[in-house]
């Protein structure tokens, strides 16, 4: 029998515990300090997963497994509010701060090739390895989160958790605002986002990692560097592939001091550093929070669309142009531009006044302009002139390809499009396009799961307005469509329809495989589902 030589084992010192890995310490924007796991003073994070989808759902194969993974009870998807940004994530409930999302989810890969990814650093503050989520079935919801343009409107936070990434909210989100993270100054870069203009206050950079308001300009390289460093606070990059090389260049700063680091082992607080942050933090919740537009100017009802538009504005208050500014009704400023006339409510502007006092009473709710036969009312005395021809019988637009006529040209310009196949509002998640956009904004439902229809009797939900009216028959008894043959009658006109086939002994739908015909589509593709399909 041997013995195990006990010398040659390596030495364990049981006094001095093995400091954890750093990127198990995580920055509590509410104290400014790094602390392990999480922040005693103020709690772990509300931790919401990811929702759970099977490997087999309802849902069409189009339909990317991504998008089905968003917690939906909170967030949901939908077109962003950044023009061209594609698809955004916005809160359906309110959010407090604090709350964690994630681990973003996505194909590890060492290579970054698109514009989903987040570069992942070892424990040495060395890139590691990208997470890619350009492949919207192999990755999770965060994909379609958005880059903030300006610091208010950053409401999460990136950061890198034992080898994850989490987002997590550094202020209260209001219901239906879209969530929006910092994704790095390159990546804002490549966006076009105007990091001199992103104007966080100071001492914001240190806690959420983004550039500080009015840093002298300074060499594009070192600006790189400096923030890089600031975002390594959080021990985080978004990579982008145009400055790949760049990036890998970069020096690593990510570890906290050690002081600071085992100081919050312990989980140990300064008071000093406590001060600081809640007066930063007063301050920025002061500016985003209490006001439901992160633009609004504090003296009067403006909103502006940019901070530079409120500090513009601003001016106007303080040379006294807008109490002085009699000639303008509601007080304010006049531009000189070629449409000096701007909605104080949407930043609109017209060349003339009528057209804003017209255009302003869609905010006002006004409807001045009412119809002589069914009273019903218009904001603008357009959309009165086309209403009439309801009652007119007048259709004065007229399609040149069928002769079909109608009363709105509106209308007549969606027709065209049935004949020239266009189909210009495209889905962002699955690409269908379709003719008209109420059609787009019905379909994107499927994928956001949103059902604004609510049946008042049974309180169930539809995506589809039709679809409510339809079910309301349920409980009505309602059956307006009736056959001419057997005077059956239906509650769905589609039902009529497909019944009606039974005495014509149309069969429309025919199996590719089989040839078998259906006289109903969801006959067939219940035959192709069920794989009862066996090629004769
Ligand atoms: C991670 S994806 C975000 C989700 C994306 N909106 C979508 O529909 O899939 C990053 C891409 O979103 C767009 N994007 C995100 N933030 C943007 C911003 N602030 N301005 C313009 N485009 C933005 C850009 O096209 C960018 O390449």
């Amino acid at each position: 029998m041997s013995r195990p030589n006990l010398r040659q084992r390596p030495r364990i010192s049981y006094y001095e515990p093995e400091e954890p890995s750093l990127d198990e310490y995580i920055f509590c924007d509410q104290c400014s300090d790094f602390v392990y796991e999480y922040c005693a003073l103020h709690g772990p994070l509300l931790v919401i997963p990811d929702d759970k989808v099977p490997a087999k759902t309802n849902f069409p194969s189009f339909v990317p497994r991504a998008a089905l993974t968003i917690p939906h009870v909170f967030l949901h998807l939908a077109p962003s509010i950044i023009p061209g940004a594609g698809l955004g994530v916005f809160s359906t409930l309110t959010l407090p701060r604090g709350v964690r999302f994630g681990p973003y989810r996505g194909q590890r890969t060492q290579d970054v090739d698109s514009m989903y990814c987040w570069q992942i650093y070892d424990r040495n503050h060395k890139p590691s390895h990208v997470v890619n989520a350009a492949d919207s079935n192999r990755s999770n919801w965060m994909r379609y989160v958005n880059c903030a343009r300006h610091w208010c409107e950053q409401n999460l936070l990136a950061y890198q958790y034992q080898g994850e990434l989490y987002y997590r909210t550094i202020k209260t989100i209001p219901r239906f605002t879209e969530l929006m993270v910092f994704y790095g100054s390159e990546f804002a870069n490549t966006l076009h986002i105007n990091l001199s203009k992103y104007n966080s206050p100071p001492g914001y950079a240190q806690k959420f990692g983004v550039p500080v308001a009015k840093k002298p300009k300074i060499d594009t390289h070192k600006q790189k560097i400096e923030d890089t460093s600031i975002i390594k606070s959080n021990n985080i990059k978004k990579v982008d592939e145009r400055k790949k090389t760049d990036l890998k260049a970069k020096p690593s700063k990510l570890k906290p001091p050690t002081n600071i680091a085992k100081k919050n082992v312990m989980k140990t607080k300064s008071t000093n550093i406590n001060t600081k942050s809640s007066t930063l933090d007063a301050q920025i919740c002061n500016d985003t929070n209490n006001n439901d537009s992160n633009f609004r100017c504090k003296s009067c009802n403006f909103i502006g669309i940019s901070d530079e538009d409120v500090k513009k504005h601003n001016l106007s208050h303080i040379n006294g142009i807008l109490s002085l500014n009699k000639n303008n009704s509601n007080g304010h400023i006049v531009n000189a531009s070629k449409k000096p006339y701007k909605c104080d409510t949407c930043h609109k502007c017209f060349n003339r006044k009528p057209y804003l006092d017209t255009h302003i009473c869609i905010h006002t709710g006004e409807k001045p302009y009412k119809c002589d036969i069914c009273q019903k009312c218009f904001h603008q005395k357009p959309n009165l002139d086309t209403h009439i021809h309801i009652h007119t019988g007048e259709k004065p637009y007229k399609c040149d390809i069928c002769q079909k006529c109608f009363n709105q040209k509106p209308n007549l310009d969606r027709h065209i499009r049935i004949h020239t196949g266009e189909k210009p509002y495209k889905c962002d998640i699955c690409q269908k396009c379709f003719n008209q956009k109420p059609n787009l904004d019905t379909h994107i439902r499927i994928h956001t799961g949103e059902k604004p229809y609510k049946c008042d009797i049974c309180q169930k939900c539809f995506n589809h307005k039709p679809y409510l009216v339809t079910h309301i028959r349920i409980h009505t008894g309602e059956k307006p469509y009736k056959c001419d043959i057997c005077q059956k009658c239906f509650s769905n006109k589609s039902h009529l329809v497909t019944h009606i086939r039974i005495h014509t002994g149309e069969k429309p739908y025919k199996c590719d495989i089989c040839q078998k015909c259906f006289s109903d589509k969801s006959n067939l593709r219940y035959h192709i589902r069920k794989d009862a399909c066996i090629k004769r």
